[in-house]
């Protein structure tokens, strides 16, 4: 048994194919158009869709291209009208699984709909292959809707399968600089070998060197033993320089050399070790301008900056906000959540505030909530510690245009607007406006009655 959503604009043929389907064991859902078959297929999962190429507003080759889109819907088989070849060749072109004809010779439909739901199996398989792959060699941890940072995604994708190429990766602090290398790590041939995150700031100024490179014994007061460096500990992985701005000036001479010559010494060593290790490299300040006042080595800004990827602060890439803040709701109750996770006026709160901390102060912020909420949804009262820029009372920043507006309605949209930030709640949504719980219900009576 299966569930099949036929699609056809003539409620006859959809008619005819129910009864075919339903007296095989076969459970029918039917579309006129192919706008309704997208909606109803987001909502519900059907294993196949039978569905007629002509239709009005959506075609069959539309909703196909659709449902491509989405990566997950089901298979496609199409009915055309007459056995013409260039139909049926430009359906199975455009990822049709197959195609029946009309009139229906119930026989073959049922061998056809047997073969498409095979393959339908085939491709849920497939998808349940591809998580499980993805749990276990993929970060599932990188969370972002924004097409600004779906274009970041494929540069540090095309990027990261080119094994050696340094990239520079470059934000603000939070914006999740660590989590992009971690990525570029994950997706490239070297995803087998280790990631070594080290904090080029947090590092010990005298110990820099030793740190990365290693040291022999003896090379200085208290090395009592030899010390490989971290750029031996990545051999074969992937080498991660966060805070590149702070490496110390003789460091980076030392740095330069082992990129250009893929090759180190230790520290008071001889031996020239070869070493296999991608370097990537992140900051927050502006290496040009460290170049310019000589805190920064041209030549190795130069070598770094081949290939840089700028991951853009989260207010300029809203789309992100509430997916990764429901993402760190979750994990900070450590399960799925059933239902909403936010009310909409806390949304409108996360999607005003402009997140100076970027994606860690989100992060930290979604931790902060769960401790006050204790239980979802979230609500505008369990994020009154992120303080929202409070309209002063003259509206300073509000100029009229000049052809005017409706009072009335920019009164009621105030209105609106205070209530969905206090989910509702009047007493709230009138102590936002600064009036009396009464007078606000006389004004919201008032607008409804005009
Ligand atoms: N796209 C994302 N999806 C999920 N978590 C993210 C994402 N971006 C950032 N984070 C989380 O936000 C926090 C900060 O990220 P990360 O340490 O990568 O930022 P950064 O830019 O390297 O910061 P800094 O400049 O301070 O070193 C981490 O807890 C990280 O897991």
């Amino acid at each position: 048994m299966a569930y099949i959503l036929v699609v056809d604009d003539e409620s006859k043929m959809r008619h005819i194919l129910r009864i075919m389907l339903e007296l095989k064991g076969h459970k029918v859902k039917e579309a006129s158009n192919g706008s309704i078959a997208l909606k109803l297929i987001k909502e519900e999962p059907f294993d196949l869709v039978i569905s007629d190429i002509k239709m009005p507003e959506l075609d069959g080759f539309g909703l196909l291209d659709e449902l491509k889109r989405l990566d997950q819907g089901p298979p496609v088989v199409f009915i055309t009208a007459f056995a013409t070849i260039d139909s049926a060749v430009e359906a199975m072109k455009r990822g049709a699984v197959d195609y029946i004809t009309k009139p229906f010779e119930e026989e073959r439909i049922h061998l056809t709909i047997e073969k498409a739901l095979g393959i339908s199996k085939i491709m849920e398989e497939n998808r349940e292959l591809k998580r499980q792959l993805d749990d276990v060699a993929g970060p599932k941890d990188i969370i972002y809707a924004s097409p600004a940072m779906k274009k970041v995604i494929k540069m540090a994708e095309r990027v990261a399968i080119k094994g050696d190429t340094t990239v520079l990766i470059l934000g603000e602090s939070g914006v999740g600089k660590e989590v992009m290398a971690h990525y570029i790590h994950k997706m490239s041939p070297r995803a087998q070998g280790k990631f070594v995150p080290v904090n080029c700031a947090a590092i010990n100024q005298g110990l820099v060197e030793s740190t990365l490179f290693g040291h022999e014994r003896g090379a200085f007061t208290g090395a009592d033993r030899r010390k490989k460096g971290l750029f031996e500990y990545a051999q074969g992985g992937t080498l991660f320089l966060d805070e590149i701005g702070d490496l110390p000036f003789e460091a980076q001479a030392k740095l330069l050399r082992a990129l250009q010559e893929k090759a180190i010494q230790r520290v008071g060593g001889n031996d020239v070790i070869k070493i296999d290790v991608r370097v990537l490299c992140a900051t927050n300040q502006n290496l040009e301008a460290l170049v310019k006042k000589n805190k920064f080595r041209q030549d190795l800004f130069y070598r770094i900056n081949v290939f840089p990827i700028e991951i853009p602060p989260l207010r300029s890439r809203t789309e992100d906000i509430i997916p990764l803040a429901k993402h760190f709701v979750k994990k900070a109750m450590g399960r799925d959540i059933d239902g909403p996770i936010f009310t909409q006026g806390a949304e409108r709160v996360l999607l005003e505030h402009s997140w100076p901390g970027n994606v860690r102060e989100l992060a930290n912020a979604m931790e902060r909530a769960v401790i006050m909420a204790s239980s979802t949804p979230i609500t505008v009262e369990h994020l009154s510690f992120l303080k929202p820029n409070k309209a002063t009372g003259s509206l300073k920043d509000f100029k009229l245009p000049p052809e005017g507006i409706n009072l009335e309605e920019f009164e009621k949209d105030i209105i609106r607007q205070a209530l969905e930030i206090a989910d509702n709640n009047q007493s709230k949504a009138a102590r936002l406006l600064g009036l009396t719980r009464s007078k606000f219900r006389t004004r919201v009576k008032q607008l409804e009655n005009d």
